[in-house]
């Protein structure tokens, strides 16, 4: 549905995208990941149609991207990074201004719908100005799902919320996700591990990787063994690389789950086994692997 091709973007002279590729099929929702300055913020406003790529492109539903066709805008809701909103209006009349914007039918339905939605009926004609962060960041949501696109690129849509108000905007977010094609920016593991089934990670401009969350999750997969008796580390060394981890505790670093195998050489040597089980990394150590950062 939304097709994303090798896409490059220069500011100047550097070099921000390089060539970065991957696709969304219709209700999924993917997490898009990476350190600051990765090229996140970029890609959506490219997907959006808010900036060009400097080459490649981006085509969905079979048509290119382009950010001036009313009926693309209505295809697609967006929350920006910093949730830009215009202070001074009320949050009725800030609704009001994109469903215009938006050139919508049944403009005030539509605002009720997403009133309801995003429940801020307490709040409609408080300035936006007054609200608190939470508040904004549903404003911000309201005016994204108006007219109900089926698609929605959100860009850490829950930065600078209390734990609180985080919880509450992932589980609309989620809920939103039920029937919606979803791309959420965020720099925050857990956010991606309750929110998102697939998750890309950009790095410098390059897509480092593109999977389901839990393959993400399941790679580089080790198993602890401790035993009855002082082994030499040999012992294990067919099953992969074998640490130390005390007299009779090993780490055995495998490309599969080999436990079976591992009981099997332990019964025939007569090896008592007091504990065998797997690790594996969590998203954060993917993470952390995938973009450079030393673990
Ligand atoms: N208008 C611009 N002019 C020059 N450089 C820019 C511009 N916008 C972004 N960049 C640079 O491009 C790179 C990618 O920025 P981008 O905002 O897409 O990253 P990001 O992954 O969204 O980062 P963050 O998590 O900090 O928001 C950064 O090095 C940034 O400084």
């Amino acid at each position: 549905m939304i097709e994303v091709k090798n896409l490059k973007k220069r500011y100047g002279n550097f070099e921000a995208l390089k060539g970065i590729s991957f696709s969304v099929e219709k209700g999924e929702i993917v997490g898009f990941l990476g350190p600051n300055g990765a090229g996140k913020t970029t890609t959506m406003q490219i997907i959006t149609g808010f900036i060009s790529p400097s080459a490649g492109e981006v085509v969905i539903d079979g048509k290119k991207v382009d950010g001036f066709d009313i009926k693309f805008k209505k295809k697609i809701g967006y929350l920006p990074e910093n949730n830009p909103i215009y202070n001074d209006l009320s949050v009725y009349d800030y609704l009001s201004f994109f469903a215009n914007l938006k050139n919508l039918k049944n403009k005030k339905d539509e605002i009720r719908r997403v009133i309801n939605l995003t429940k801020i009926e307490d709040v409609i004609n408080k300035k936006i100005d007054t609200l608190s962060k939470g508040y904004k960041q549903r404003v911000g949501l309201a005016q994204a799902i108006l007219g109900n696109p089926e698609i929605l690129i959100l860009d850490e849509p829950t930065t600078g919320l209390d734990p609180n108000q985080i919880i509450e905007i992932r589980n609309l977010i989620k809920e939103l996700g039920k029937k919606k094609t979803v791309i959420l920016s965020t720099h925050i593991m857990q956010e991606v591990e309750q929110t998102c089934e697939r998750v890309i990670i950009i790095n410098k401009g390059n897509i480092v990787a593109d999977d389901r969350l839990d393959n993400l999750k399941g790679k580089n997969e080790r198993i602890i063994i401790e035993v009855d008796k002082n082994l030499p580390e040999t012992f294990f060394e067919k099953f992969g690389e074998v640490t130390r981890l005390s007299e009779t505790k090993f780490l055995i670093k495998s490309n599969e789950d080999v436990r079976k195998e591992i009981s099997k050489l332990c019964f025939e040597n007569g090896v008592m086994i007091y504990e065998l089980k797997t690790e594996f990394d969590d998203l954060e150590t993917t993470f952390r692997k995938l973009t450079s950062v030393e673990v």
